[in-house]
């Protein structure tokens, strides 16, 4: 990496966050997975946008059109959904190099319209230009949360119970599967499981909404760039410290057989699961939980929040690990220090 890039990707969107606003109506700017605006008396509107580009997120090796054009929308709704927002509308920028043909353009847009339409988004606009060399795909998508409930990163305090969607480590692990042997070599059902986490993440947008739902102070973020990133978010934003409980993180059915050592690399710092990982108060955690269960929503305790110096820490039958904010960071390469 050249002297002209920036460091860390976080750092310099730190950098270029102006420190005024202008517009009364702005509830939150940069720093959480989403904007939010007042709309009317009822609904704020969330908004947020997130970029895929051939070589970094997916290659023709990795991802089938659809898989891309279905997952470039998947990581947008999932913004929402770690606000506890509805989707509503998407908005779709493309670049396009000489070397993608018009019936693989077209797979894009099936697999979009596949989740947008599953969601009941309307695709309302976009942009289309060419691109010397790599396919790039920017998608904005505009969803609702009622006034006052969007649930932000910095909403975790000291005693709150830590909750996680569901395992986390399938997508890393399918993404190196594919990177091996690439998407048209054969695999067994199980690592057909494990690609189809990788091309066809799930936006937990149920949860979300369910968490929005409740009158309890939740914090949630989405987990994008794996679990100990997204977890120093919300410690950061909080300022607090998450005491995670390695026995308690589920583990993939599927991880069965792997190496623990490399199983746990991708759990903690694989990423582009796309769960949902946050806390909430403990007096409502049990309601939390019942809830979910009578929606056929999956929410596990992982830990609790701790008072103190901001950080992120694992715990393993008395062994205790301080985690490293390491996570996919642009700039700072694949896996890189955050
Ligand atoms: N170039 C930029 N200019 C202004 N704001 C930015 C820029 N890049 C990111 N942000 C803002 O910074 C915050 C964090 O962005 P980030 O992309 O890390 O969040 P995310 O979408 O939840 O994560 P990921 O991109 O890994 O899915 C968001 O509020 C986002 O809108
Ligand atoms: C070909 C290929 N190589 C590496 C990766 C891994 N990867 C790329 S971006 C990202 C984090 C989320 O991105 P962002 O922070 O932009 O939302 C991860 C884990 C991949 N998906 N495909
Ligand atoms: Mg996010
Ligand atoms: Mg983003
Ligand atoms: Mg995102």
């Amino acid at each position: 990496m050249g002297d002209s890039m920036p460091k860390d990707e976080f750092e310099w969107i730190q950098q270029h966050t102006p420190a005024h606003s202008h517009q009364k109506r702005l509830e939150e700017g940069i720093g959480d997975d989403a904007a939010v605006y007042k709309a009317s008396s009822f609904f704020d509107e969330v908004v947020c946008v997130d970029t895929m580009i051939e070589g970094i997120h997916f290659t023709k090796e990795t991802m089938a059109p659809y898989d891309i054009g279905y997952k470039a929308l998947a990581a947008n709704i999932s913004d929402l959904a770690a606000m506890g927002a509805e989707p509503s509308f998407y908005i779709v920028s493309i670049a396009i190099p000489p070397h993608w043909e018009d019936d693989e353009l077209s797979g894009l847009y099936e697999g979009m319209a596949e989740l947008g339409d599953r969601f009941e988004m309307d695709l309302i606009g976009g942009d289309t230009v060419s691109s010397a060399h790599e396919l790039m795909m920017s998608i904005t998508v505009i969803g609702r949360v009622e006034t006052g409930r969007r649930l932000l990163r910095r909403n975790a305090e000291p005693g709150d119970v830590i909750f996680l969607t569901g395992p986390v480590g399938r997508s890393a692990s399918g993404l190196k599967l594919l990177l091996e042997k690439g998407r048209h070599a054969s695999f067994s059902s199980i690592e057909q499981t494990l690609l189809s986490y990788h091309q066809r993440p799930e936006p937990q947008v149920k949860t979300g909404r369910l968490a929005a739902s409740l009158s309890a102070r939740i914090a949630l973020n989405d987990i994008s760039d794996g679990l100990a990133s997204e977890s120093f978010e919300i410690a950061e934003a909080s300022g607090v410290q998450m005491h995670l409980e390695q026995e308690l993180v589920p583990v993939p059915d599927e991880f069965a057989g792997y190496d623990p050592a490399e199983y746990w690399e991708w759990m903690l710092y694989g990423g582009e699961d796309f769960e949902l990982l946050g806390t909430v108060e403990a007096g409502s955690w049990e309601k939390f939980q019942r809830l979910s269960e009578a929606a056929g929503i999956n929410v596990t305790n992982i830990g609790r929040v701790e008072a103190g110096t901001a950080g992120v820490w694992l715990h393993n039958q008395g062994d205790t690990e301080a985690l490293e904010k390491k996570g996919y960071n642009h700039f700072s390469g694949k896996e890189g220090q955050g």
